[in-house]
């Protein structure tokens, strides 16, 4: 069976990983690198490319229709929320490290940056919690590829950048950072999760079927759900995270909009019981839009000349 893959070293090591997992099935693989838009468009903003919709996703998808693909392998938080019904999202691997990762220059703690320390990230979400956290640092735009991102923290044109930590766990790449906590930094919806999708009905499904993940599977549909009202997802500043309780009896949820200078948060911070989660997440989903969370959102995209649409930290 053939995975398709785009070339990135954080893309090849994520579908090296689903090979690896479904030789263990006794699942012969290789790899086939597909660009996408969002790869080959590195000199403009994210969410300007390939109208924002799915860069990295979509291509795989029309390669994957037309058979030159069997197996597909995604950032989850990279896909957008609306999905081909024939290409079903078969496995949600287990979650890696969800945070985002602060490194810094010199290794100085983001509590103790100097002011006007520039902040590197193309994340909107970054962005906004870090003004919001610290409104006296600067953020400076940073696209490209992970190691692009820490080439340039080297080089010294950044005191720090963020990242998901889990990009550099799957490269294997042991860097001190300063993990950020979810109660001010709420990650994207879907970070550190892996989705592998397939042609429906075909034996690719059912090998890779085995692979699926089941809280992390109900962790990240309600994430999703969380945010779906809040104006198709676009490319604004949008967090959203659960965790299931050890227990498994209750769900932490957490979701916020928020302005992009920082200044305005609209969230939600709440323990749901596992048992009809989906419905009560429906409900904190209507319950963000009432508070105000799909103007916040239509305002910040308005902000970006509102070219732009997708679910997540595509920017990045
Ligand atoms: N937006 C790009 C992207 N998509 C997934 C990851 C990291 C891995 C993950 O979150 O699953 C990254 C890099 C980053 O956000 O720093």
């Amino acid at each position: 069976m053939i995975i398709g893959t785009r070339g990135s070293q954080l893309a090849l090591a994520q579908a090296e990983t689903v090979a690896r997992l479904l030789k263990v099935q006794g699942v012969e693989t290789s790899l086939k690198i597909i660009k996408t838009s969002g790869d080959r468009f590195t000199d403009r903003p994210l969410h300007a490319v390939s109208s924002g919709v799915g860069a990295f996703v979509r291509e795989l998808d029309e390669v994957m229709l037309e058979g030159k693909i069997d197996i597909a392998v995604h950032s989850m938080k990279d896909m957008p929320t609306i999905r081909p019904p024939t290409l079903p999202t078969v496995a949600v691997l287990k979650r890696d490290t969800p945070f985002d990762l602060l490194l810094t220059y010199d290794g100085t703690p983001l509590d103790e940056l100097p002011e006007q320390s520039i902040i590197g990230t193309s994340s909107l979400r970054r962005a906004a919690q870090i003004k919001r956290y610290r409104p006296d640092l600067v953020t400076q735009d940073l696209r490209g590829n992970i190691d692009t991102r820490l080439r340039k923290l080297k080089e010294g044109k950044y005191d720090g950048i963020l990242l998901a930590k889990a990009g550099l766990e799957r490269m294997g790449w042991e860097l001190e950072g300063e993990i950020l906590s979810p109660d001010f930094f709420c990650p994207s919806p879907n970070q550190g999760t892996i989705a592998v999708v397939t042609r429906a009905g075909t034996e690719a499904e059912a090998a890779v079927s085995i692979l699926d993940h089941t809280d992390s599977r109900i962790a990240t549909e309600i994430e999703r759900i969380l945010i779906s009202e809040l104006g198709g997802g676009c490319t604004t500043p949008i967090g959203s995270y659960a965790e299931i309780m050890p227990d498994r009896k209750e769900l932490h949820v957490r979701a916020e909009v928020l302005s992009l200078d920082g200044e305005e948060t609209i969230g939600i911070n709440e323990f749901i019981p596992m048992a009809g989660g989906i419905e009560k997440a429906r409900e904190l989903g209507s319950s963000l839009v009432h508070m105000g969370g799909k103007k916040l959102a239509d305002e910040a995209l308005l902000q970006l000349s509102g070219d732009s649409c997708d679910s997540d930290d595509l920017h990045e």
